[in-house]
């Protein structure tokens, strides 16, 4: 047990912080002092810490400290109740404020106004000094009882007792003799109740902490996963709700134990454990099949314990489902041939190949960065072939763990974990048959769940999880990825075997920039079908053509919505959305036909359109650019006849050649950009 030497003047004061530091940390530590009336004065030998009450007092023992312990000055307070006496003494009022010595009077000076009792005149009083001044309001005793030194003064007396440790002090020694945590909390916020403390950092970080500590209380027991933290002692150090439920225990019987103890009959958990590092791995805790994980809690590299989240299986499967992550509910796709839009020759292509593929019953394997329709493919394929009435289930690869995913394919049979349902649980592979089961984001399948995937093609079975029973199937295989799939085989990071098995038939849809006469195709699609009509001008065509569309269908999705709202009858190319307008989706031409535009509504609107209106407009209505490339512009559609150059303030002029170009091919600004092109205008004028 940790030991404390408390060094004070007299008997009394020792005896009053023996008993005042035993008050707050009880039965551990023990307590025992040393003052100038001991005779003789023991020397100080077995103790970790020394106390003392003022300077003087260490200067008068040294000879005593026989040991090398930390030293530690008492900062000292009054208590809570003794304050709010002092605190009513009248603004204004002479207070005389007595102690022992000089010292001790002073200190307790500064501490009633470091407390915020500033409204008073003090003046220090101690055994000795004279008073040029008799007359005060107040007495201030900071003792046990009345001085009996005071003589003739007389005023309203009070008495403070001995004054008591501060939190700060407290806080120093629960650092210095390393005092458990849990002990430690308690007896701080025991004191904060009693105790006003003048160290405003202290109180900051303590309330601070406080405040902390009730947050993530909150948090932890509003979490649907068990937590388990524990100390880098493998001590239990908070545990919430959902865990001690899970364990059947309460959380006051195993805090603060450790680890080990509590946990000794379940050798799954400390198998785990012992792993160190795990990510939701299935598992049984207390006969409930579960997915534990377990890391370090780590700060600056050092580590300071683990944390433990323990989720039910079930729970976790319930939760996907109803977030549809694990299937999309109904069993169905809405999507058929029909839903397919695209003239493009490649598109005319590959819906013919898919087409075909609907007749058999092979696996199809559908690759194709995001949005380019996979699913639409997948789905339409299965209500083309002869499985229509079957199920259609799609399950997404990436969105599970290994054993999720493993037990959600192929299913279990009833004892494969404690805690399975009862009669095993049936797998999508044997619900999808009869018809098709559309495994997306096929890329992302774990490289261990590959094998039992490989058999399943091959052998058309399966075998349930923890089942030894070979269950025939007959559920067609569709695949989708946006990975690049042989880039992975290289890799070894898909099998080859596999790939072989899934592409019998592959459909490869090209993103959108690479078939832009499907772009324009889609977005009336997309339009009419929300019943809106648009025409889109030449410039706005342009611009679909040149953007690259990384999003592919899905984004021109989100651009029809946006159209919906910002446009009327027709698509500018000043129309689309700011961040869609960057000088790299446009190539040289149709920078040029832009600035011809410009010079042409420069024309009609009367102003001039030297180099540096056209760059300063440009800018404002398309994008940035610079005047070196205006320039190169401009002499190229002069040499194509489309413009001429004067010198001078008039600057170019658009021949009949050139409108009739715009023209034919709807190049023409609209009145948004007209309008844009006059405010540029006269702003630079009234500069000039
Ligand atoms: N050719 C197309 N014709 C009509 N709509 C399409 C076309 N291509 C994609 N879409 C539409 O775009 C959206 C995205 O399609 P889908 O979900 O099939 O893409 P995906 O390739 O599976 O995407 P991801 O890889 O992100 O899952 C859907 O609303 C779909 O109807």
């Amino acid at each position: 047990m940790k030991r404390i030497t408390i060094l004070s003047i007299d008997e009394d004061s020792a005896q009053f912080y023996k008993e005042q530091v035993t008050s707050i940390f009880k039965e551990n530590i023990i307590v025992d002092y040393r003052n100038l009336e001991m005779v003789p004065i023991l020397p100080v030998v077995n103790t970790d810490l020394i106390l003392y009450t003022d300077p003087e007092i260490i200067n008068l023992l040294i000879d005593k400290i026989q040991c090398n312990v930390s030293q530690l000055m008492m900062k000292r307070t009054i208590p809570k109740a003794i304050l709010r006496e002092i605190n009513k003494i009248e603004p204004d009022s002479r207070v005389l404020v007595v102690n022992i010595n000089e010292f001790m009077a002073n200190e307790t000076m500064a501490l009633i106004y470091q407390l915020g009792k500033t409204d008073i005149f003090m003046e220090p009083y101690f055994p000795g000094k004279n008073l040029a001044e008799k007359d005060f309001d107040y007495i201030i005793h900071v003792a046990p009882e009345k001085y009996d030194f005071l003589g003739d003064i007389k005023a309203k007396d009070i008495v403070t007792g001995h004054r008591i440790l501060d939190v700060s002090n407290v806080l120093d020694i629960v650092y210095i003799l390393n005092i458990d945590e849990s002990i430690a909390r308690e007896i701080i916020l025991n004191m904060m109740s009693v105790v006003p403390t003048c160290w405003y950092g202290v109180n900051y970080s303590m309330e601070r902490k406080m405040i902390s500590e009730a947050q993530l209380d909150y948090i932890l027991n509003d979490l649907d996963s068990g937590v388990l933290i524990l100390d880098k002692d493998n001590d239990i150090n908070t545990l919430n709700k959902t865990f001690s439920k899970f364990i059947g225990v309460s959380e006051k019987d195993i805090a603060y134990k450790n680890f080990f103890e509590v946990f000794k009959d379940e050798e799954n958990l400390i198998k785990l454990f012992e792993k160190g590092e795990v990510k939701e791995e299935l598992t049984t805790v207390n006969g409930i099949e579960c997915f534990v994980t377990i890391g370090d809690i780590e700060y600056s590299d050092v580590s300071y314990g683990k944390m433990i989240l323990i989720k039910e299986y079930f729970e976790v499967v319930e939760m996907f489902n109803k977030s549809n992550k694990i299937v999309k509910s109904g069993y169905f796709s809405k999507y058929t041939f029909d839903n397919i839009i695209g003239n493009s020759s490649s598109m005319r292509r590959i819906v013919n190949e898919a087409k075909k593929f609907s007749k058999t019953d092979h696996p199809v394997l559908i690759l194709g960065e995001t949005g380019t329709g996979k699913e639409l493919f997948a789905g339409a394929i299965h209500n083309d072939s002869p499985r229509k009435k079957g199920p259609f289930i799609a399950i997404n690869c990436s969105t599970l763990s290994k054993t999720l995913l493993e037990s959600e394919l192929f299913g279990y049979e009833e004892g494969a974990f404690t805690g399975a349902k009862k009669g095993g649980k049936i797998g999508l592979f044997e619900r999808a048959s009869g018809g098709t089961l559309f495994l997306d984001e096929i890329g992302d399948l774990p490289m261990e769940l590959q094998p039992r995937l490989l058999r399943a093609l091959e052998e058309q079975s399966i075998m349930r999880v923890g089942g030894d029973k070979v269950v025939n199937i007959n559920t067609r295989i569709i695949a989708a990825t946006n990975r690049n799939i042989m880039e992975m085989v290289e890799r070894g990071e898909f099998r080859r075997d596999l790939l072989y098995r899934l592409n019998v038939f592959e459909l490869d849809i090209a993103p959108l920039r690479e078939r832009p006469e499907d772009i324009t195709c889609i977005l009336s699609n997309l339009m009419s079908e929300k019943g809106i009509s648009r025409k889109f001008s030449r410039g706005f065509e342009i611009f679909t053509r040149n953007y690259n569309w990384l999003g592919n269908a899905r984004e021109l999705k989100n651009l029809v919505s946006y159209l919906e709202v910002m446009t009327e009858k027709e698509i500018y190319f000043y129309s689309i959305p700011a961040y869609l307008k960057k000088r790299e989706y446009f190539n040289e031409d149709c920078l040029k036909y832009l600035v011809l535009n410009l010079i042409h509504c420069l024309n009609q609107l009367k102003l001039s359109s030297g180099r540096r209106t056209l760059e300063r407009v440009f800018s404002e209505v398309y994008f940035k650019i610079s005047e070196v490339e205006i320039r190169n512009m401009v002499n190229e559609l002069e040499s194509l006849n489309f413009i001429e150059v004067s010198t001078g303030r008039a600057g170019n002029n658009i021949t009949e050649m050139g409108v009739e170009f715009l023209v034919n091919e709807r190049y023409l600004l609209n009145e948004e950009e007209s309008e844009v092109a006059i405010k540029i205008k006269e702003e630079m004028d009234e500069k000039l």
